[in-house]
């Protein structure tokens, strides 16, 4: 099997110390053969583990028993963990670049997205919300099409819509967009986790779910009708629920994954009880991508403080995904 490209993200964050500890603990965690792709003086400014250039991704294997194998993308700077710099977001985009098309290729497993920063992104230009719509579209997948997954070991959660306003929420939701991302949500859980009959939960927008209306009309004109035209496809989808209580552990029980209509009300429930080991998946794609749940965490950069668990759980739940696609479809892409 192809070993797993891991892009840095921002050179000056903490994706490079969380992916040397995270090969320190590759045996401990019995992890797949990774390589990582990014900026090497990135690493050797916080970590002083071994590390190996290598050129491409057939070397990776061979190199990742005695040294982290290292694809370079170089940032052209010497770099400071915890001080972004333009250069930085450049090399972060390029790795991401890189990585995304070795796992087109198959020449990489699958694709573990470091943490970049979203505005010293936009800063350079980038157009994207963020890596998962980047990477959709690097895949030839429209946005509309895709589902950003965040996934605990007792909580899956989905945000309808990612990185926008909230104040936009309201006016952008639409049954269309609510069916659509329940489909990716679907189809993706049979694929990616092998769950046959994948049961859906829906979260109401408004409190007490709208309150059968008094309290908004969101979940009676667009969460009611969308749900319904979900079931008649043979999607097990339930709700809408009242955000509040459905995340205690006997609600949890009820549902594999629960559709949230913004950022927030999905990431605050995974964040709370998994930011350590909170994983990142994107649904709908012909490759397998997944990511740590926090950001770059500029402030501890440097300070040998940051905690590997979620990278360490990125890189396992790709190769899971990976190896449930193959072995229930016959490839990854299909
Ligand atoms: N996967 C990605 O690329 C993501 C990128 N971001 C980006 O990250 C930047 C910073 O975002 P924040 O909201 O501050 O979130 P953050 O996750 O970077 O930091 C939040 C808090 O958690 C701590 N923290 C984060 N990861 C940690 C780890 N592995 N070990 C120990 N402590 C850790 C930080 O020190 C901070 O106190 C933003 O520019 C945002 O765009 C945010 C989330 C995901
Ligand atoms: N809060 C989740 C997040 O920021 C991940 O975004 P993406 O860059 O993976 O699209």
């Amino acid at each position: 099997m192809a070993p797993i490209a891991v892009s840095l993200g921002d050179p000056a964050g903490i994706g490079p110390e969380i992916t040397g500890k995270t090969w320190a603990g590759r045996y401990d965690y019995g992890l797949n053969p990774f390589f990582a792709v990014g900026d090497p003086g990135s690493i050797r400014a916080i970590w002083d583990g071994p590390v190996e250039k290598i050129e491409s991704p057939d070397e990776a294997e061979s190199v990742f028993s005695r040294a982290l194998p290292l694809l370079p993308v170089e940032s052209g700077e010497a770099v400071t963990p915890g001080q972004p710099t333009p250069e930085g977001a450049r090399c972060a985009l390029d790795s991401l670049e890189l990585a995304v098309g070795l796992a087109r290729s198959g020449a990489a497993l699958a694709v573990v997205t470091g943490p970049v920063s979203k505005s010293r992104l936009y800063d350079i230009g980038f157009s994207h919300p963020g890596q998962t719509e980047f990477v959709a579209e690097r895949c030839g997948v429209s946005r509309d099409n895709i589902a950003m997954m965040l996934a605990g070991p007792s909580l899956r959660t989905i945000p309808i819509t990612t990185h926008i306003p909230l104040r936009d929420v309201p006016d952008i939701i639409s049954i269309e967009m609510i069916a659509n991302k329940a489909r990716a949500a679907a189809r993706g859980l049979i694929r990616n986790f092998g769950i046959a009959s994948p049961r859906l939960a829906f979260a109401g927008l408004n409190p007490h779910a709208g309150e059968f209306g008094a309290l908004g009309r969101e979940e009676i004109d667009i969460l009611e009708p969308a749900i319904a035209q979900l079931r008649e496809e043979g999607i097990d989808a339930q709700g809408p629920f009242a955000a509040d209580t459905m995340f205690h552990p006997a609600a949890r029980e009820k549902y594999d994954v629960a559709l949230c209509l913004y950022h927030d009300q999905a990431l605050i429930p995974l964040k709370t009880l998994h930011f350590d080991e909170g994983v990142n998946l994107t649904l709908g794609l012909p490759i397998v991508r997944t990511s740590p749940d926090h950001g770059t965490a500029f402030e501890i950069a440097g300070s040998n403080t940051a905690n590997p668990g979620a990278t360490i759980a990125a890189i396992s739940l790709a190769a899971y995904c990976a190896e449930q696609r193959i072995l229930h479809e016959g490839s990854i892409a299909a």
